[in-house]
């Protein structure tokens, strides 16, 4: 099939590399030119794991080619996703700008039937306005083209988006015409070789269902950040708890893990716009409103843990003369996305305390030094920012840190304090090794740092 994806993002690109993977034939198109100039050019703007393989083999083999020709993109296919950006707006509601515009592009220059597949994450309503757009451009130039709009959100975890592209848990098409669905279909069809996981509803379902999944998820997370919170102060274990109730079969395992706060693109946008759409009908979303505030305050908990550690009660600035060494800065592992990322509220407070701040990131270094400039020390070596530090504390959960040398972490800190929040480590061997540990959803081990 011809396909045209709008917005060579994360969720674009991986789109774009998986439709010409099965098969189609598929140009990805952008107002960013410098974007689209180094795609051509074999540069990837994003880090996600198979994704430069995947688009360099498919751009090889002519099935993938990149432009800014938005005529050129809407003339030569028959389906055209929009993947643009929907960020929130003052309010908190997302802003269709992008969505809108690439619709009134489609409207301007289609010269045949077009099914115009939405896949930006987008509040229940907007295919209308989608519609609306395309066809306010169609009249302008007394068209009488026909063209359907298709509601397909994308559920794709970044660190994971191919895999989760190519073997997806389901995916939803919201669409009330019986043929659209038919080409639906049969696009997705490789995808679904193992089981038929493709579910078809009406379009304002399909809109909510991408605001439903991503706000049970986030609520999933606060919730445990609470119960994490609690355990601390009862004398609990937040991982003993877990394994308790994931066992339940009907809650499960996954997205029960404690940590600094959700970040990302989509869960702290999503939620926002939920609560807003739930506004404007005049309905309060209570339950919402608690997650997003759990979350605020989840972020905060590492810095408060660090300056009850090493503070010295000063109010002003109760770590000045401390140097805090960070592991993580991307919103979670495998991605260079800082996004919403917790490590910005973190190292922001560590900062206003008066503390130095030194930090490591396998792949968000470039990222970081565009947000924080000089105002922190950053280097691509992980035990380099720990030489001289009073504490090393854990904000993003990448794999290099899981199993490190603690022997070295132990020689390199002024005084062996961990502050972990992911908890990596257990507590026994860190005890053993006299490093101070203090993880979330847990008592620490009690060493003293003058130990
Ligand atoms: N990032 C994720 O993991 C993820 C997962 C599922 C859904 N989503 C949703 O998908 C959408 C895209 O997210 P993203 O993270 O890929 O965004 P992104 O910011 O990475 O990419 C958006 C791209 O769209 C381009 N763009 C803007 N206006 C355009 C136009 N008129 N024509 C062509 N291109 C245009 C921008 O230049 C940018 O390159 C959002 O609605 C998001 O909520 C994101
Ligand atoms: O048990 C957990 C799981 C996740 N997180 C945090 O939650 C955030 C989001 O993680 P994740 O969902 O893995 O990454 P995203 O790439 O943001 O993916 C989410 O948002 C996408 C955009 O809408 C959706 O497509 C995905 O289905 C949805 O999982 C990160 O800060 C994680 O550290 C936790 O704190 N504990």
């Amino acid at each position: 099939m011809k396909i045209s994806v709008f917005g060579a993002g994360y969720v674009g690109l991986v789109a774009a590399a998986c439709f010409a993977e099965s098969g189609n034939s598929v140009i990805a198109v952008d107002v960013d030119q410098k974007k689209i100039e180094g795609l051509k050019n074999g540069i990837i703007p994003i880090y996600e794991p198979g994704l430069k393989e995947l688009i360099l083999r498919n751009q090889a083999e002519g099935r993938l080619s990149f432009t800014t020709d938005m005529v050129e993109a809407v003339e030569q296919s028959l389906i055209q996703f929009i993947a643009v950006g929907t960020p929130p707006g003052e309010d908190g509601s997302a802003d269709l700008q992008y969505v809108l515009s690439v619709g009134r592009t489609i409207g301007r220059h289609m010269n045949g039937f077009k099914i115009i597949v939405d896949k930006s994450t987008v509040p229940v309503g907007t295919a209308d306005k989608v519609r609306l757009a395309v066809q306010e451009e169609l009249e302008k130039r007394a068209s009488h083209l026909e063209f359907d709009v298709v509601s397909n959100p994308e559920f794709l975890k970044e660190g994971a988006a191919i895999d989760d592209f190519m073997q997806p848990d389901r995916v939803v098409i919201g669409t009330d015409n019986v043929r659209t669905a038919e080409i639906m279909k049969e696009l997705y069809d490789p995808f679904m070789r193992k089981q038929n996981r493709l579910i078809i509803m009406d379009i304002r379902s399909a809109e909510m269902t991408k605001y439903a999944a991503n706000a049970m998820l986030a609520t999933r997370i606060s919730f445990m950040n609470q119960i994490a919170n609690l355990c601390e102060r009862m004398g609990a274990d937040v991982a003993a708890v877990r394994e308790g109730i994931g066992s339940d079969s009907r809650i499960g395992y996954d997205f029960l893990f404690p940590g600094p706060g959700y970040g990302g693109s989509c869960f702290p946008k999503d939620v926002k716009a939920l609560i807003r759409t739930a506004e404007e009908c005049n309905y309060d979303f209570l339950l919402l409103k608690a997650v997003e505030e759990a979350n605020e305050r989840q972020k905060e908990v590492l810095a408060d843990k660090l300056i009850k550690a090493l503070g010295s009660g000063d109010k002003e600035g109760p770590l000045a003369g401390r140097t805090i060494a960070c592991w993580g800065l991307s919103f979670k592992p495998r991605t260079d996305d800082m996004r919403e990322a917790p490590s910005l509220t973190i190292i922001e407070r560590l900062l206003a305390a008066g503390a130095v701040v030194r930090a490591h990131d396998p792949e968000a270094l470039t990222e970081a030094k565009k947000l924080f400039g000089d105002r922190i020390e950053y280097s691509s070596n992980q035990y380099d920012i720990l030489n001289n530090a009073d504490a090393l504390t854990v904000i993003t959960d990448w794999h290099e840190y899981r199993n490190p040398d603690f022997e070295r972490i132990k020689g390199l800190l002024k005084q062996p304090l961990i502050v972990d929040g992911r908890n990596l480590y257990k507590l026994d061997r860190m005890q053993e090794m006299e490093i101070r540990y203090i993880p979330l959803g847990r008592a620490g081990n009690g060493i003293s740092e003058t130990n």
